[in-house]
């Protein structure tokens, strides 16, 4: 890929007890937009994790320089959504990746929203588990269930035209993610099936490339019953408001 000078792009990796797996996602990043050439920054937003994860960030940043790894540290467990406007708040580059910090969402994707965004000059490229290519490994039958019954409730009450709502790995140009935040209420799990029906609203234009979710190695997924009462209030919220 050609460099362009002009073209940054931010990853927002919120984290919540994630010290095991930071520092691989973190090598896979940088080896990743180096080899591609591509000028980044990866925000860490982590929120007082009692693990640690912190520690482990601000040596991270000693390995690759406060130009590559930005840390943006709250004082307590305030939730995802926040985190991801916290972020955004602090991003510089142009362009911004949103994903998960536990090795669910590979690196090696990257390059290919870049691509793909760039083909069609699309305004979101979001990665799709649920299209021709894409996947998810390592769930078990529950949480299959969870997140298909998520995204069925989903597409029949609100049509987003997407056909993966639920899932975090997106990119973002940050003019049109600015404008997608200003008007997301909801601020848990379900803040990302939101963005995509504001997406909707204001007409932006979404591609989907297809990703393979890989259940993590280390540590434990936050999402509990009151995240699932959430989403389906969130769901309904929206249904009975757009
Ligand atoms: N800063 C911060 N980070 C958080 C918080 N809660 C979770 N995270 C971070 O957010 C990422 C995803 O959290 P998980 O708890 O591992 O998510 P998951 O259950 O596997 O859910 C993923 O898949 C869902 C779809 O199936 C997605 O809806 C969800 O956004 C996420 O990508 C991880 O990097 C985790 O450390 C929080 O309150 N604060």
């Amino acid at each position: 890929m050609a460099a362009n000078t002009q073209t940054k792009y931010s990853v927002l990796l919120p984290t919540y007890n994630e010290r095991e797996n930071l520092p691989i996602i973190t090598w896979l990043l940088t080896k990743t937009f180096a080899e591609n050439n591509i000028d980044y920054e990866i925000i860490i937003i982590d929120d007082n994790s009692p693990d640690g994860t912190l520690e482990v960030a601000k040596q991270l940043q000693a390995v690759y320089g406060e130009d590559h790894i930005v840390l943006r540290p709250r004082s307590g467990k305030l939730g995802l959504g926040t985190a991801y406007i916290y972020g955004i708040e602090n991003a510089t580059g142009n362009f911004i990746i949103i994903m998960d910090a536990d090795m669910s969402h590979h690196p090696k994707a990257i390059p290919e929203f870049i691509k793909k965004q760039k083909e069609g000059n699309y305004d979101i490229v979001t990665g799709s588990r649920y299209i021709n290519g894409g996947g998810v490994y390592g769930w078990d039958l529950r949480r299959k269930l969870t997140s298909r019954g998520a995204n069925f409730i989903a597409d029949f009450l609100l049509r987003p035209g997407v056909s993966d709502l639920t899932g975090s790995f997106r990119l973002y140009k940050k003019h049109v993610l600015q404008q997608i935040i200003k008007a997301t209420v909801s601020k848990g799990y379900v803040f990302q099936m939101e963005m995509m029906i504001r997406a909707r609203q204001f007409g932006f234009s979404v591609a989907e490339v297809p990703i393979t979710f890989v259940d993590r190695v280390y540590g434990e997924s936050k999402l509990g019953v009151g995240e699932i009462i959430g989403y389906l209030k969130g769901l309904w919220m929206l249904f009975t408001s757009v």
